[in-house]
Protein backbone atom coordinates (compact mmCIF):
# COMPACT_ATOMS: atom_id res chain seq x y z
CA UNK A 1 0.00 0.00 0.00
CA UNK A 2 3.17 2.33 0.91
CA UNK A 3 4.06 1.89 -2.98
CA UNK A 4 0.81 3.54 -3.80
CA UNK A 5 0.54 6.60 -1.22
CA UNK A 6 3.95 7.41 -2.18
CA UNK A 7 2.88 7.87 -5.81
CA UNK A 8 0.00 9.45 -5.23
CA UNK A 9 -0.68 12.77 -7.68
CA UNK A 10 2.33 11.98 -9.39
CA UNK A 11 2.81 10.21 -12.92
CA UNK A 12 5.14 7.02 -11.70
CA UNK A 13 7.65 7.88 -13.70
CA UNK A 14 8.26 11.50 -12.19
CA UNK A 15 8.12 13.18 -15.90
CA UNK A 16 5.99 15.92 -15.68
CA UNK A 17 2.38 14.87 -17.02
CA UNK A 18 0.44 17.05 -19.66
CA UNK A 19 -2.90 18.59 -18.19
CA UNK A 20 -5.11 16.34 -20.03
CA UNK A 21 -3.64 13.32 -18.36
CA UNK A 22 -4.98 12.53 -14.76
CA UNK A 23 -2.60 11.65 -11.97
CA UNK A 24 -2.67 8.43 -10.58
CA UNK A 25 -4.37 8.07 -7.10
CA UNK A 26 -6.61 5.77 -4.82
CA UNK A 27 -9.97 6.46 -4.64
CA UNK A 28 -12.21 6.09 -1.82
CA UNK A 29 -15.39 3.78 -1.59
CA UNK A 30 -17.31 7.21 -0.36
CA UNK A 31 -16.04 8.92 -3.23
CA UNK A 32 -16.90 6.39 -5.85
CA UNK A 33 -20.07 6.12 -4.33
CA UNK A 34 -21.30 9.43 -4.89
CA UNK A 35 -19.62 9.93 -8.39
CA UNK A 36 -21.73 7.14 -9.59
CA UNK A 37 -24.90 7.65 -7.52
CA UNK A 38 -24.45 4.63 -5.66
CA UNK A 39 -23.28 2.51 -8.68
CA UNK A 40 -27.17 3.12 -10.04
CA UNK A 41 -28.66 1.19 -12.62
CA UNK A 42 -29.19 4.26 -14.08
CA UNK A 43 -25.16 4.69 -14.30
CA UNK A 44 -24.80 1.22 -15.10
CA UNK A 45 -22.50 1.25 -18.78
CA UNK A 46 -22.84 -2.47 -19.30
CA UNK A 47 -20.83 -6.01 -17.79
CA UNK A 48 -18.09 -7.63 -18.47
CA UNK A 49 -16.45 -11.19 -17.36
CA UNK A 50 -14.88 -9.35 -14.31
CA UNK A 51 -17.96 -7.04 -12.84
CA UNK A 52 -19.94 -4.18 -14.10
CA UNK A 53 -18.90 -0.94 -15.20
CA UNK A 54 -20.42 2.53 -14.16
CA UNK A 55 -20.66 6.19 -15.29
CA UNK A 56 -19.84 8.41 -12.50
CA UNK A 57 -18.49 12.40 -12.05
CA UNK A 58 -16.33 13.45 -9.86
CA UNK A 59 -16.43 16.21 -7.22
CA UNK A 60 -14.12 18.76 -10.31
CA UNK A 61 -16.33 17.21 -13.16
CA UNK A 62 -14.43 15.49 -14.74
CA UNK A 63 -16.20 11.91 -15.98
CA UNK A 64 -14.71 8.53 -14.77
CA UNK A 65 -15.66 4.72 -15.72
CA UNK A 66 -15.73 2.58 -12.60
CA UNK A 67 -15.49 -1.30 -13.32
CA UNK A 68 -16.83 -2.80 -9.83
CA UNK A 69 -14.82 -6.14 -10.09
CA UNK A 70 -16.85 -9.57 -8.62
CA UNK A 71 -15.79 -12.14 -7.05
CA UNK A 72 -12.57 -11.25 -5.70
CA UNK A 73 -12.22 -13.20 -2.65
CA UNK A 74 -8.79 -14.83 -1.76
CA UNK A 75 -6.41 -13.01 -3.05
CA UNK A 76 -3.34 -10.96 -0.61
CA UNK A 77 -4.37 -7.49 -1.11
CA UNK A 78 -1.04 -6.26 -2.23
CA UNK A 79 -1.17 -8.43 -5.27
CA UNK A 80 -4.06 -6.35 -6.47
CA UNK A 81 -2.10 -3.18 -5.75
CA UNK A 82 0.93 -4.65 -7.38
CA UNK A 83 -0.75 -5.79 -10.26
CA UNK A 84 -2.73 -2.48 -10.46
CA UNK A 85 0.34 -0.50 -10.55
CA UNK A 86 1.86 -2.61 -13.02
CA UNK A 87 -0.63 -1.94 -15.33
CA UNK A 88 -1.09 1.76 -14.21
CA UNK A 89 2.58 2.22 -15.18
CA UNK A 90 2.02 1.39 -18.64
CA UNK A 91 1.09 4.60 -20.89
CA UNK A 92 0.69 5.16 -24.65
CA UNK A 93 -1.53 7.97 -26.20
CA UNK A 94 -4.00 5.12 -27.77
CA UNK A 95 -4.07 3.04 -24.40
CA UNK A 96 -6.33 3.49 -21.73
CA UNK A 97 -4.71 2.69 -18.91
CA UNK A 98 -6.67 2.25 -15.41
CA UNK A 99 -6.60 6.07 -13.45
CA UNK A 100 -6.84 4.83 -9.86
CA UNK A 101 -7.73 2.06 -7.86
CA UNK A 102 -10.20 1.64 -4.74
CA UNK A 103 -10.21 -1.23 -2.21
CA UNK A 104 -12.34 -1.47 1.12
CA UNK A 105 -13.47 -4.23 2.42
CA UNK A 106 -14.21 -6.46 -0.13
CA UNK A 107 -14.69 -4.52 -2.57
CA UNK A 108 -12.76 -3.75 -5.53
CA UNK A 109 -12.89 -1.53 -8.36
CA UNK A 110 -10.80 0.27 -10.88
CA UNK A 111 -11.23 3.65 -12.47
CA UNK A 112 -10.93 4.64 -15.78
CA UNK A 113 -11.12 8.24 -17.54
CA UNK A 114 -14.96 7.98 -19.56
CA UNK A 115 -14.88 7.31 -22.87
CA UNK A 116 -17.43 9.01 -24.37
CA UNK A 117 -17.59 7.06 -27.86
CA UNK A 118 -18.32 4.01 -26.10
CA UNK A 119 -16.46 1.20 -27.91
CA UNK A 120 -15.99 -0.49 -31.68
CA UNK A 121 -18.16 -2.86 -30.94
CA UNK A 122 -21.16 -0.18 -30.30
CA UNK A 123 -20.31 1.33 -33.28
CA UNK A 124 -20.05 -1.70 -35.75
CA UNK A 125 -22.65 -3.88 -34.19
CA UNK A 126 -24.60 -2.31 -31.15
CA UNK A 127 -26.53 0.79 -30.30
CA UNK A 128 -24.49 3.41 -32.79
CA UNK A 129 -24.51 0.51 -35.64
CA UNK A 130 -27.64 2.38 -37.58
CA UNK A 131 -26.05 5.80 -37.47
CA UNK A 132 -22.63 4.28 -39.11
CA UNK A 133 -20.35 6.95 -37.47
CA UNK A 134 -17.48 5.13 -38.39
CA UNK A 135 -16.52 6.56 -41.78
CA UNK A 136 -13.60 4.42 -43.80
CA UNK A 137 -11.10 7.42 -42.71
CA UNK A 138 -12.03 6.95 -39.09
CA UNK A 139 -11.80 3.32 -39.63
CA UNK A 140 -7.95 3.10 -40.80
CA UNK A 141 -7.28 5.70 -38.01
CA UNK A 142 -8.81 2.95 -35.46
CA UNK A 143 -7.18 0.34 -37.11
CA UNK A 144 -3.58 1.84 -37.24
CA UNK A 145 -3.98 3.31 -33.91
CA UNK A 146 -5.07 0.26 -31.98
CA UNK A 147 -2.07 -1.85 -33.33
CA UNK A 148 0.33 0.45 -32.13
CA UNK A 149 -1.18 0.25 -29.01
CA UNK A 150 -1.28 -3.98 -29.05
CA UNK A 151 2.55 -2.86 -30.17
CA UNK A 152 3.59 -0.86 -27.72
CA UNK A 153 2.50 -3.19 -25.38
CA UNK A 154 4.40 -6.31 -26.85
CA UNK A 155 7.91 -4.08 -27.69
CA UNK A 156 7.60 -1.52 -25.30
CA UNK A 157 6.33 -1.33 -22.23
CA UNK A 158 8.50 -2.46 -18.86
CA UNK A 159 7.72 -5.31 -18.61
CA UNK A 160 6.48 -6.94 -21.41
CA UNK A 161 2.82 -7.48 -21.84
CA UNK A 162 0.95 -9.82 -23.84
CA UNK A 163 -3.14 -8.16 -24.08
CA UNK A 164 -4.60 -11.67 -24.24
CA UNK A 165 -8.01 -9.76 -24.85
CA UNK A 166 -8.24 -7.99 -27.83
CA UNK A 167 -11.37 -7.52 -29.24
CA UNK A 168 -13.54 -4.85 -30.35
CA UNK A 169 -15.47 -4.45 -26.48
CA UNK A 170 -11.38 -3.80 -25.96
CA UNK A 171 -11.07 -0.74 -28.21
CA UNK A 172 -12.98 2.28 -26.56
CA UNK A 173 -13.16 5.75 -28.53
CA UNK A 174 -12.27 9.04 -27.75
CA UNK A 175 -14.43 12.15 -28.69
CA UNK A 176 -12.18 12.21 -31.41
CA UNK A 177 -13.38 8.86 -32.62
CA UNK A 178 -9.13 7.79 -31.73
CA UNK A 179 -8.74 4.08 -30.36
CA UNK A 180 -8.21 3.62 -26.79
CA UNK A 181 -7.09 -0.07 -25.71
CA UNK A 182 -8.23 -0.95 -22.48
CA UNK A 183 -8.35 -4.59 -20.55
CA UNK A 184 -4.84 -5.05 -21.55
CA UNK A 185 -2.95 -7.88 -18.81
CA UNK A 186 -6.41 -8.61 -17.04
CA UNK A 187 -4.82 -12.51 -16.69
CA UNK A 188 -2.10 -11.62 -13.71
CA UNK A 189 -4.56 -9.03 -12.02
CA UNK A 190 -7.54 -11.47 -12.52
CA UNK A 191 -7.77 -13.47 -9.52
CA UNK A 192 -7.31 -17.24 -10.00
CA UNK A 193 -10.21 -18.40 -8.09
CA UNK A 194 -12.66 -16.25 -9.98
CA UNK A 195 -15.58 -17.96 -9.88
CA UNK A 196 -16.04 -17.52 -13.74
CA UNK A 197 -12.13 -17.84 -14.66
CA UNK A 198 -10.14 -18.83 -17.64
CA UNK A 199 -12.86 -21.21 -18.97
CA UNK A 200 -15.71 -18.37 -19.00
CA UNK A 201 -12.89 -16.57 -21.07
CA UNK A 202 -12.14 -19.05 -23.22
CA UNK A 203 -15.57 -19.36 -23.83
CA UNK A 204 -16.96 -16.28 -24.36
CA UNK A 205 -13.60 -14.95 -26.62
CA UNK A 206 -14.04 -18.09 -29.23
CA UNK A 207 -14.70 -15.60 -31.90
CA UNK A 208 -11.25 -14.01 -31.32
CA UNK A 209 -8.75 -16.59 -29.76
CA UNK A 210 -6.04 -18.36 -31.96
CA UNK A 211 -6.12 -21.72 -32.31
CA UNK A 212 -3.11 -22.39 -30.22
CA UNK A 213 -4.91 -20.59 -27.53
CA UNK A 214 -7.44 -22.49 -27.62
CA UNK A 215 -5.78 -25.53 -27.36
CA UNK A 216 -3.11 -24.61 -24.60
CA UNK A 217 -5.33 -22.12 -22.86
CA UNK A 218 -2.23 -19.70 -23.21
CA UNK A 219 -2.35 -16.08 -24.46
CA UNK A 220 0.91 -15.38 -26.16
CA UNK A 221 1.65 -12.27 -28.62
CA UNK A 222 1.46 -14.17 -31.70
CA UNK A 223 -2.60 -14.85 -30.30
CA UNK A 224 -2.96 -11.30 -29.82
CA UNK A 225 -1.86 -10.65 -33.37
CA UNK A 226 -4.30 -13.46 -34.48
CA UNK A 227 -7.18 -11.57 -32.29
CA UNK A 228 -5.88 -8.61 -34.14
CA UNK A 229 -6.09 -9.89 -37.66
CA UNK A 230 -9.36 -10.86 -37.07
CA UNK A 231 -10.83 -7.18 -35.37
CA UNK A 232 -9.21 -6.19 -38.42
CA UNK A 233 -11.60 -7.71 -40.39
CA UNK A 234 -14.56 -7.16 -38.33
CA UNK A 235 -13.74 -3.45 -38.82
CA UNK A 236 -13.33 -3.51 -42.71
CA UNK A 237 -16.77 -5.69 -43.12
CA UNK A 238 -18.27 -4.69 -40.21
CA UNK A 239 -19.11 -8.63 -39.83
CA UNK A 240 -19.56 -10.24 -36.73
CA UNK A 241 -15.88 -12.75 -35.99
CA UNK A 242 -19.08 -15.37 -35.94
CA UNK A 243 -21.77 -15.57 -38.21
CA UNK A 244 -24.62 -18.06 -37.64
CA UNK A 245 -25.05 -19.25 -41.12
CA UNK A 246 -28.48 -21.43 -39.49
CA UNK A 247 -29.23 -22.87 -36.22
CA UNK A 248 -26.78 -25.11 -36.55
CA UNK A 249 -23.92 -24.05 -38.31
CA UNK A 250 -21.43 -21.13 -37.70
CA UNK A 251 -19.00 -19.46 -40.08
CA UNK A 252 -15.69 -17.56 -38.78
CA UNK A 253 -14.99 -14.19 -40.79
CA UNK A 254 -11.65 -15.65 -42.52
CA UNK A 255 -13.42 -18.61 -44.00
CA UNK A 256 -15.99 -15.86 -45.35
CA UNK A 257 -13.57 -13.55 -46.48
CA UNK A 258 -10.74 -15.89 -47.91
CA UNK A 259 -12.63 -17.00 -50.78
CA UNK A 260 -13.66 -13.91 -51.70
CA UNK A 261 -9.88 -12.56 -51.21
CA UNK A 262 -9.10 -15.61 -54.32
CA UNK A 263 -11.50 -14.35 -56.43
CA UNK A 264 -10.12 -10.05 -55.77
CA UNK A 265 -13.73 -9.37 -55.02
CA UNK A 266 -12.85 -6.95 -52.38
CA UNK A 267 -15.75 -4.68 -53.02
CA UNK A 268 -17.78 -7.44 -51.97
CA UNK A 269 -16.16 -7.49 -47.93
CA UNK A 270 -16.37 -3.85 -47.12
CA UNK A 271 -18.95 -2.98 -44.89
CA UNK A 272 -21.64 -2.04 -47.41
CA UNK A 273 -23.05 0.83 -45.26
CA UNK A 274 -19.63 2.66 -46.47
CA UNK A 275 -21.39 3.65 -49.44
CA UNK A 276 -18.42 3.47 -51.79
CA UNK A 277 -16.39 5.79 -50.07
CA UNK A 278 -13.37 3.66 -49.02
CA UNK A 279 -10.05 3.19 -51.33
CA UNK A 280 -9.79 -0.02 -53.12
CA UNK A 281 -5.67 -0.31 -52.70
CA UNK A 282 -6.30 0.63 -48.86
CA UNK A 283 -9.09 -1.21 -48.69
CA UNK A 284 -7.27 -4.66 -50.33
CA UNK A 285 -4.25 -3.93 -47.89
CA UNK A 286 -6.23 -3.82 -44.89
CA UNK A 287 -8.39 -6.93 -45.78
CA UNK A 288 -4.57 -8.92 -46.59
CA UNK A 289 -3.00 -7.50 -43.19
CA UNK A 290 -6.11 -9.39 -41.75
CA UNK A 291 -5.77 -12.12 -43.06
CA UNK A 292 -1.99 -12.39 -42.68
CA UNK A 293 -2.33 -12.05 -39.11
CA UNK A 294 -5.17 -14.86 -38.57
CA UNK A 295 -3.29 -17.34 -40.06
CA UNK A 296 -3.62 -20.67 -38.00
CA UNK A 297 0.52 -21.38 -37.77
CA UNK A 298 1.53 -18.52 -35.57
CA UNK A 299 5.00 -18.56 -36.67
CA UNK A 300 3.51 -17.18 -40.22
CA UNK A 301 1.86 -14.53 -38.25
CA UNK A 302 3.87 -11.08 -38.75
CA UNK A 303 4.85 -9.03 -35.13
CA UNK A 304 2.49 -6.06 -33.84
CA UNK A 305 5.32 -3.80 -35.16
CA UNK A 306 5.47 -5.43 -38.50
CA UNK A 307 1.65 -5.22 -38.52
CA UNK A 308 1.79 -1.56 -37.63
CA UNK A 309 4.32 -0.58 -40.69
CA UNK A 310 2.62 -3.09 -43.21
CA UNK A 311 -1.00 -0.69 -42.48
CA UNK A 312 1.16 2.48 -43.05
CA UNK A 313 3.09 1.67 -46.14
CA UNK A 314 1.70 3.23 -48.87
CA UNK A 315 3.73 1.92 -51.34
CA UNK A 316 1.55 -0.39 -54.32
CA UNK A 317 4.81 -2.84 -54.63
CA UNK A 318 4.06 -3.58 -51.06
CA UNK A 319 0.45 -4.88 -51.53
CA UNK A 320 1.12 -6.28 -54.53
CA UNK A 321 3.76 -8.13 -52.54
CA UNK A 322 1.14 -9.10 -50.00
CA UNK A 323 -0.75 -10.37 -52.26
CA UNK A 324 1.63 -12.30 -53.56
CA UNK A 325 1.38 -14.36 -50.44
CA UNK A 326 0.70 -18.24 -51.26
CA UNK A 327 -2.32 -18.03 -48.43
CA UNK A 328 -4.07 -16.30 -51.34
CA UNK A 329 -3.89 -18.60 -53.75
CA UNK A 330 -6.85 -20.60 -54.11
CA UNK A 331 -5.96 -24.56 -53.69
CA UNK A 332 -8.79 -25.55 -55.74
CA UNK A 333 -8.11 -23.32 -58.12
CA UNK A 334 -4.35 -24.25 -59.02
CA UNK A 335 -6.58 -27.86 -59.01
CA UNK A 336 -9.34 -26.04 -61.18
CA UNK A 337 -6.33 -24.76 -63.45
CA UNK A 338 -4.93 -28.53 -63.93
CA UNK A 339 -8.63 -29.61 -64.94
CA UNK A 340 -8.81 -26.74 -67.55
CA UNK A 341 -5.77 -27.36 -68.80
CA UNK A 342 -6.90 -31.39 -68.94
CA UNK A 343 -9.43 -30.23 -70.44
CA UNK A 344 -7.75 -28.15 -73.42
CA UNK A 345 -5.27 -30.99 -73.70
CA UNK A 346 -8.32 -33.23 -73.54
CA UNK A 347 -9.86 -31.24 -76.64
CA UNK A 348 -6.17 -30.80 -78.56
CA UNK A 349 -6.08 -34.70 -78.34
CA UNK A 350 -9.73 -34.56 -80.05
CA UNK A 351 -8.93 -32.31 -82.53
CA UNK A 352 -5.82 -33.97 -83.28
CA UNK A 353 -7.77 -37.10 -83.84
CA UNK A 354 -11.11 -36.11 -85.49
CA UNK A 355 -8.21 -33.82 -88.37
CA UNK A 356 -6.45 -38.14 -88.54
CA UNK A 357 -9.83 -39.01 -89.10
CA UNK A 358 -10.61 -36.22 -91.78
CA UNK A 359 -7.64 -37.16 -93.27
CA UNK A 360 -8.10 -41.10 -93.16
CA UNK A 361 -11.56 -40.43 -95.29
CA UNK A 362 -9.85 -38.24 -97.49
CA UNK A 363 -7.10 -40.64 -98.19
N1 LIG B 1 -13.80 3.81 -19.92
C1 LIG B 1 -14.97 3.51 -20.45
N2 LIG B 1 -15.72 4.48 -21.03
C2 LIG B 1 -16.91 4.18 -21.60
N3 LIG B 1 -17.46 2.95 -21.62
C3 LIG B 1 -16.75 1.96 -21.04
C4 LIG B 1 -15.49 2.17 -20.44
N4 LIG B 1 -15.02 0.99 -19.96
C5 LIG B 1 -15.95 0.08 -20.28
N5 LIG B 1 -17.00 0.65 -20.92
C6 LIG B 1 -18.19 -0.06 -21.41
O1 LIG B 1 -18.69 -0.85 -20.37
C7 LIG B 1 -19.11 -2.13 -20.86
C8 LIG B 1 -18.49 -3.25 -20.04
O2 LIG B 1 -17.08 -3.20 -20.19
P1 LIG B 1 -16.14 -4.37 -19.70
O3 LIG B 1 -14.73 -3.96 -20.02
O4 LIG B 1 -16.44 -4.70 -18.30
O5 LIG B 1 -16.61 -5.60 -20.54
P2 LIG B 1 -16.39 -6.01 -22.04
O6 LIG B 1 -15.10 -5.46 -22.54
O7 LIG B 1 -17.64 -5.71 -22.81
O8 LIG B 1 -16.29 -7.60 -21.92
P3 LIG B 1 -15.11 -8.43 -21.28
O9 LIG B 1 -14.99 -8.10 -19.84
O10 LIG B 1 -15.59 -9.82 -21.46
O11 LIG B 1 -13.85 -8.10 -22.04
C9 LIG B 1 -18.73 -2.16 -22.33
O12 LIG B 1 -19.89 -1.92 -23.09
C10 LIG B 1 -17.78 -1.02 -22.52
O13 LIG B 1 -17.94 -0.43 -23.78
Amino acid sequence: MQLFNSCCGKGFDGKKKEKTEPSWRIFSLKELHAATNSFNYDNKLGEGRFGSVYWGQLWDGSQIAVKRLKAWSNREEIDFAVEVEILARIRHKNLLSVRGYCAEGQERLLVYDYMPNLSLVSHLHGQHSAECLLDWTKRMKIAITSAQAIAYLHHHATPHIVHGDVRASNVLLDSEFEARVTDFGYGKLMPDDAEDGGAAKTKNNNAYLSPECVASGNESEMGDVYSFGILLLELVSGKRPIERLNPTTKRGITEWVLPLVYERKYGEIVDQRLSGEHVEEKLKKFVLVGLICAQTEPEKRPTMSEVVEMLMNESKEKITELEANPLFKDPCNSNGNNREQQVAAENSDAIAEEKDHDQQEQE
